[in-house]
């Protein structure tokens, strides 16, 4: 059996089942086959990898409950259903996952909160802790508080911003088909299952057009979209069928299944070129050796390390690192604004707390957020 070596190493997978899936044909949440689900993802968390869920199915969950026989067309009707629903969707997940020993975060995110840089860094840094903490994170759209202009709308687009947000290696977009066929399945039947594809390639959204199912909403174009989305950070992204036994165990083993989209490049060049090409630097940091060392080894910058601070940056923006002589060393995403900053100048990060008033992240830049020049 051929084997895809790279998927084999990911140890930071987003995994995203869509509602076409988690329903029993539009009869509620199919409990069982979460069951089943939650047990793959215990196994992955046992093998030392990191597993982030973005999971759909409020809406489906919350029509049966309110007694809606069809998907509700009207926003507020859909949020109602939405409100209702992702209480049992994810009353369902906790129970599953505790009996695996393992504890769950509920995330509920909008466009918003993705696009503000400062909403961005926060949410990024709640999941970063509690990935360090070993909960899972079950992430959803807040679908109460947003309307479909401002609407993700399909999870597949979620879970592509949650794999840039927590920086995934791979982003597993489990749905009812054997993966991205060449046309439509539903409508042909000569369709052929693509097995491994550029994500940046032409032809992909020729292919995928074919519409969604009942309940799914993005259908296959939502998906490869996804995947170009999530090759911007580096990650790769695997659309197969959830109902295959084990498909998430052996899609992370690196089995041929489903359709794997391969990223143009690996997620350093990728992240490189995010902050070459993107963002405008807003100040300078000077360091002292010691940290200029620190971050040649792959560290973080530490505050006790930087000797000035200047320009207008808030907290979120990119800086530039220089050296005591004026040497660029470095790019990054600065944790803190210029008024705090020159307030830590110099002090050990167990201060920060006492000095600002409030605890922030224990570093100035993340080494994560920091490219070396
Ligand atoms: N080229 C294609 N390959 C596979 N499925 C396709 C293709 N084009 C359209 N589809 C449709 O996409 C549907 C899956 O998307 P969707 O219904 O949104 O599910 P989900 O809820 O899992 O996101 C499939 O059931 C299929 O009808
Ligand atoms: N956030 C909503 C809708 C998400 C949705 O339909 O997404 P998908 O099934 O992935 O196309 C829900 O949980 O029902």
């Amino acid at each position: 059996m051929e084997l895809r070596e790279k998927i084999a190493q990911a140890q930071r997978i987003v995994v995203k089942i869509g509602s076409a899936l988690l329903t029993n044909d539009g009869q509620g949440l199919d409990v069982a086959r979460i069951g089943l689900w939650v047990a793959q993802i215990a196994e992955l968390k046992a093998q030392g990898k990191e597993v982030v869920l973005v999971s759909s199915g409020s809406i489906a969950a919350g029509m049966k409950r309110l007694g809606f026989v069809t998907r509700p067309t009207q926003v507020n009707e859909l949020q109602a259903a939405a409100a209702v629903g992702q209480m049992e969707l994810v009353g369902i997940y906790e129970s599953h996952f505790e009996k695996h020993g393992l504890c769950t975060a509920q995330i509920l995110l909008t466009h918003d909160d993705l696009s503000n840089r400062r909403r961005y860094l926060n949410a990024r840094s709640s999941l970063r802790t509690l990935l360090g903490l070993g909960a899972v994170p079950i992430v959803n759209e807040n679908d109460t508080v947003v309307t479909d202009e401002i609407r993700f709308g399909d999870n597949d687009t979620l879970g592509a911003l949650v794999a840039n947000l927590v920086e995934a290696d791979a982003l597993i977009i489990l749905t009812d088909q054997q993966g991205l066929f060449d046309k439509n399945p539903r409508d042909h039947q000569d369709a052929t299952l693509i097995s491994y594809i550029s994500a940046s390639d032409d032809g992909l959204e020729a292919m995928a057009s074919g519409g969604a199912g009942v309940l799914g909403s993005g259908g296959m174009l939502t998906k490869v979209r996804a995947a170009r989305l999530a090759a911007r950070s580096g990650a790769d992204t695997l659309i197969a069928s959830g109902r295959e036994e084990d498909v998430i165990l052996r899609l992370s083993a690196g089995e041929n299944l489903g359709t794997w989209l391969l990223p143009e490049h690996g997620p350093i060049a990728a992240r490189k070129q995010w902050l070459a090409g993107h963002l405008k630097s807003r100040g300078a940091l000077t360091l002292d050796q010691g940290a200029v060392k620190a971050l040649r080894k792959a560290g973080s910058l530490l505050s006790v390390g930087v000797k000035d601070a200047e320009g207008t940056f808030s907290r979120g923006d990119m800086v530039i690192c220089v050296d005591e002589s004026g040497g660029l060393v470095a790019r990054g995403l600065v944790n803190y604004s210029v008024a705090e900053t020159l307030k830590l100048l110099g002090k050990p990060s167990g201060d920060i707390g006492e000095i600002l008033g409030y605890e922030g992240e224990p570093e100035l830049i993340h080494r994560d957020d920091l490219v070396i020049i």
